[in-house]
């Protein structure tokens, strides 16, 4: 065999050995995280949602002042589960949790979304926005509960609300970032000079119907498996 066979065999050989470590490293990070944030404004059902997938009950609740967490076996696969608080003082508080993060619901009141549209827009943008979630890929579901309700709106609808709101504070908060040189880690949402789609971002962003109220829970939880 001559030198030049010799070397493009080792060169081969070297390649191929890099990416067996590159794929193995990628397979273990996503392994090893496991938690699933369960995020969105107070009312939302994060709550009542945390204790269905955990226990597989509906219980009372109250408006949370700290987050819950717990193990959840979903079609034999284990997660560790967070409910953080929707209140606006604590919520902030999930960034903690973005390091070990493998997915995040984003529970939205159907029925009130009207009503809330700006805060649950801004609390959305600030997720998205977040360095983090765009490095790592962060898959998210926008999770719209209470489709019990006669007055629940379509998700299609929720979607197209979300885009128009987010479109609009993207403009404030871009001049309000270059004013005060933020120190928070944000980065721009979408294209530059288009308007706001949930399909301009790297990370999935998806969205679905659900009722803990009713037990439906299946888009949820399939799509928590599948990511
Ligand atoms: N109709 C209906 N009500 C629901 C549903 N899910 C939750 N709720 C009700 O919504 C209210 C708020 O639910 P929680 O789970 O406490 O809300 P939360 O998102 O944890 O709120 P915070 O802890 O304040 O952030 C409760 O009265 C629930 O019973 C649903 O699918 N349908
Ligand atoms: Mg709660």
């Amino acid at each position: 065999m001559d030198n030049a066979l010799l070397i493009k065999a080792a060169i081969a050989v070297g390649v191929l050995l890099l990416v067996t470590v590159i794929a193995l490293s990628l397979f273990t990070k996503k392994q090893n995280k496991n938690t699933v944030l369960l995020l969105g404004t107070s009312d939302a059902g994060k709550t009542t949602m945390y204790l269905l997938l955990k226990n597989g009950q509906l219980r009372p609740t109250v408006s949370s002042m700290k987050e819950n967490e717990g193990q959840v076996t979903i079609a034999n696969k284990l997660f560790e589960l967070v409910d953080m608080p929707g209140h606006d003082r604590i919520r902030f508080r999930y960034a903690d949790f973005l390091p070990v993060t493998r997915s995040i619901v984003f529970v939205v009141d159907s029925t009130t979304i009207s009503r809330q549209i700006r805060p649950v827009a801004e609390y959305l943008y600030d997720v998205l926005a977040k360095t983090i979630v765009q490095s790592q890929r962060t898959p998210v579901l926008i999770a719209c509960n209470k489709s019990d309700m006669i007055t629940a709106l379509p998700v299609e609808k929720i979607k197209v609300m979300l885009e128009t709101e987010i479109n609009r504070l993207r403009g404030t908060r871009t001049a309000r970032v270059e004013q005060q040189e933020s120190d928070e880690q944000e980065a721009f949402l979408g294209y530059e000079g288009e308007d706001f789609k949930f399909d301009h971002v790297d990370n999935s962003v998806e969205f679905v119907s659900c009722s803990v109220e009713n037990k439906e829970l299946d888009t949820v939880k399939d799509w928590i498996v599948s990511v």
